[in-house]
């Protein structure tokens, strides 16, 4: 039992306590996660059976790491728990009772593109305005609808939502929330949010079923407590009522997906649903050095909204926290790249032990350049993953169509690809006699003579008995081999193979490794079902985290995929006004504490080092505007900073200044003004501004006597041309500035004349 050993004294008290509802609200960094992992170990070790411990997690890696941690303690035994994310347990059960709520087992789950698509569909066959429908507004209305527990029939008599509906001019909402829901129904898929919410529904209608899963799930535990919705804090509690054995831990500091409906009311709610409620706090923080520690203490103090909480460590004061200034995003992306690279040379770190964290996705491109010059090997976590490339959509498609014929958007991917000659004004009619006969599509292209005649009608009628000989394939052959024939025999392979370009020749090993994962699928002994189905079914439900590299990279994600993790040292780049805190989400006070806590989230990655790294200057949306360092840097606690400052054109710390004349960029960009209100940065009180056309030239193009501009010195002319190495520097005497070298990496010129 020496895990216990390495537990303190209120971990410990967490682990053994197993009688009755708990909550664990503490720090980041202070052992939430390790709890739980040796909470479910001690169970077992008491004599509990695994299939009666349900265990939630944020990502499915997240489970299976702690099956693994398990598995030290207890041996195999764990690999009977119920671990992984809500999505993915509930799938599980909604595949047991599928035929209670009217739908097949081998339903499709519907990702976010296959919604999108059938809401562009309704919008077109209800002659809408697809500028005011837009296909992912109207999903998330739908999908805050669903995690709120509101059914199409409740939306339509809410007076509330219809209110809010006809003030943003679109009362069609509740329609064509109906519609998509019929029509998911009619192909036999759900999207994510209903398997959160027809779980619900299974559970309400059929007390029988939720009697069976109460007496199942003994104990249940929910880790990230902090980021749940309604849906799944009602599910959950439903499960837990029976022996009210439910421990849920998590940080309110760190709550980050607010606007995705979940609930930090949930932590307060948990409180007055149980009364006799066990409440563990945990101060104590394993995992970063003291000054990280107290900076991000230092932050969330901004924070009106949140639990009184007091992490300290004993863990060594650490290093200072670096601050970069750099004049531009490929500037910073340079920097980091070149630091990290030092770091290396210098700490002996692994790549694996380095993570860069930013707000918005878009932001890795510089970031990827700069590092693959620097010859340093980086994996992206959550952008367009492996199975959201466009082939291996289109082969999924394939399998799920074989499977679940029922699939539309699945067909309406694999219909006419590879062409044969099925157009799409063709589709559309077999759409509407379907509906008109109230048909699945299906039963439509599986008797097409009945409906059509003509050369469609033969190449539909030879596209049925294909997929009708996959099925065949599949109840005869093993997974692997049914994909390489469906593969083969729908003319993807070939399609692949014949495209000779580059983007082909990747497609084509796309493919290829689709193939190698299915066969690796299909002779894991670990798993129980070895079927094509149950393939599909895992891959609808990967998250972009959960794919593991077996090479050592650095780790490139959105601080919103970083939770939970930690890394040696962690840099957090952007850290920019209306980029971080994001100008998108700051419409509230709540909003900025949202980005705030983000930040928080951020900094507690970091175990030894943290780096933040702003750029004066960035493209975004197509054009150079000039930046503001984040108000978030100003409020860490200068004690733990070392602002070196390292690069701008004129080694100086101080604000860019705006020479008069400079037309305002962002006129157009619809910045909220309250952004800018409140300003506690350190860095920048003013505004700054650039003109709108301002193109940094090549220094390669500079000589001596040209006139130039500079974003900071204004306009001047070059003295003199100068080469120190590798470094290319001008004198320039500016009108008002006087003369100044400057280094022309870092220094951005715009030739005048
Ligand atoms: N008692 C302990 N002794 C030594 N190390 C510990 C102890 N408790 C936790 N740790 C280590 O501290 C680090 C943080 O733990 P863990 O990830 O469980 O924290 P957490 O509270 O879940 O963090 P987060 O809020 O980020 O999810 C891990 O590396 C863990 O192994
Ligand atoms: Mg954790």
């Amino acid at each position: 039992m020496d895990y216990l050993e390495s537990l303190n004294e209120p971990q410990r008290e967490a682990v053994v306590y197993n009688d009755g509802p708990m909550m664990i609200i503490a720090g980041a960094g202070s052992g939430k996660t390790r709890v739980l992992t040796y909470k479910i170990a001690y169970l077992m070790e008491q004599g509990v059976e695994p299939f009666n411990i349900l265990s939630l997690t944020f990502t499915n890696k997240a489970a299976r790491e702690m099956r693994e941690r398990i598995e030290e303690v207890v041996g195999s035994d764990a690999k009977n728990l119920w671990m992984g994310t809500f999505h993915s347990i509930f799938a599980r059960i909604l595949r047991f009772e599928a035929d209670k709520m009217g739908y097949q087992s081998n339903f499709t789950i519907y990702d976010t593109e296959d919604s999108k698509s059938v809401i562009k569909g309704i919008v077109k066959d209800m002659n809408l305005d697809d500028k005011l429908y837009k296909p992912n507004s109207v999903l998330s209305r739908i999908s805050s609808a669903k995690n709120n527990l509101i059914s199409w029939r409740m939306y339509e008599n809410n007076n509330e939502l219809r209110i809010e509906d006809e003030a943003s001019g679109r009362h069609k909402i509740s329609e064509i929330y109906k519609e998509y829901a019929i029509r998911c129904f009619k192909a036999n898929a759900m999207d994510f949010d209903d398997l959160l919410f027809n779980t619900n529904v299974l559970f309400h209608k059929f007390p029988d079923v939720l009697n069976k899963y109460q007496d199942k799930f003994r104990y249940v535990m929910i880790d990230e407590f902090q980021d749940t919705n309604i849906s799944q804090y009602v599910i959950t509690k439903k499960l837990a009522a029976r022996f009210q054995n439910i421990c849920v831990v998590g940080d309110d500091a760190q709550s980050i997906y607010a606007f995705r409906g979940a609930n930090i009311q949930n932590i307060l709610n948990f409180e007055k649903d149980y009364p006799d409620l066990k409440v563990v706090k945990l101060e104590q923080n394993y995992r970063s050095s003291q000054n990280i520690v107290e900076a991000a203490n230092s932050i969330i103090r901004f924070n009106q909204h949140q639990l009184p909480k007091n992490v300290w460590t004993q863990n060594d004061a650490g290093a200072l926290i670096e601050i970069f200034k750099t004049a531009t995003d490929n500037e910073e992306a340079k920097i980091v790249a070149s630091s990290i690279f030092e770091e290396k040379m210098t700490h002996g770190l692994r790549n694996s032990d380095i993570a860069i964290l930013y707000r918005t996705n878009s932001q890795s491109r510089a970031i990827e350049e700069a590092l693959r010059r620097t010859n340093i090997k980086y994996k992206i976590v959550g952008g367009l993953s492996f199975y959201s490339r466009k082939e291996i959509k289109d082969m999924v498609a394939y399998l799920r169509f074989v499977m679940n014929p029922a699939d539309e958007e699945a067909f309406k991917r694999i219909i006419n690809y590879p062409k044969r000659g099925i157009g799409l004004t063709t589709v559309n009619k077999l759409r509407v006699i379907a509906n008109e006969n109230n048909l699945k599509i299906w039963d439509v292209v599986s008797n097409i003579r009945r409906f059509i005649s003509g050369r469609a009608a033969t190449s539909i009628e030879q596209f049925a008995d294909m997929i009708k000989a996959f099925q065949f394939t599949v109840e005869q052959k093993d997974a692997f081999e049914a994909a390489s024939l469906i593969a083969k025999n729908s003319g993807m392979l070939r399609e692949l193979y014949d495209d000779k370009t580059v983007e082909g020749k990747v497609r084509y090993e796309n493919l290829q490794e689709l193939l190698n994962a299915i066969k690796a699928f299909s002779e894991d002994p670990e798993k129980e079902d070895k079927s094509l189905d149950s393939f599909l079914q895992e891959v609808s439900l990967i998250t972009s985290t959960d794919q593991d590299a077996d090479e050592d990279t650095i780790t490139l994600m959105t601080i919103h995929m970083s939770k939970g993790l930690e890394f040696d040292h962690v840099y957090i780049v952007g850290m920019e006004e209306n980029l971080f805190p994001s100008q998108m989400m700051l419409e509230s006070r709540a909003d900025l504490e949202e980005e705030r806590r983000l930040f928080y989230v951020a900094m507690t990655r970091a175990k030894k080092k943290l780096f933040l790294s702003f750029a004066l200057q960035r493209y975004r949306f197509g054009k150079l505007i000039m930046c503001e360092p984040s108000r978030f840097l100003g409020e860490i606690d200068r004690t733990f900073i070392n602002a070196r400052g390292v690069v701008s054109s004129s080694f100086s710390n101080e604000p860019p200044r705006v020479p008069s004349g400079f037309t305002k960029v962002g006129s157009n960009n619809n910045q909220p003004t309250n952004l800018n209100q409140r300003r506690t940065s350190g860095f920048n009180k003013k505004t700054t501004q650039v003109p709108d056309n301002f193109v940094a030239c090549d220094p390669n193009d500079l000589k001596e006597g040209m006139r130039v501009m500079h974003v900071k010195f204004g306009e001047g002319i070059i003295t003199k041309m100068e080469i120190d190495g590798a470094d290319k520097r001008a004198k320039v005497r500016f009108d008002r500035e006087g003369e100044k070298t400057l280094i022309l990496a870092f220094a951005k010129l715009m030739i005048l004349n």
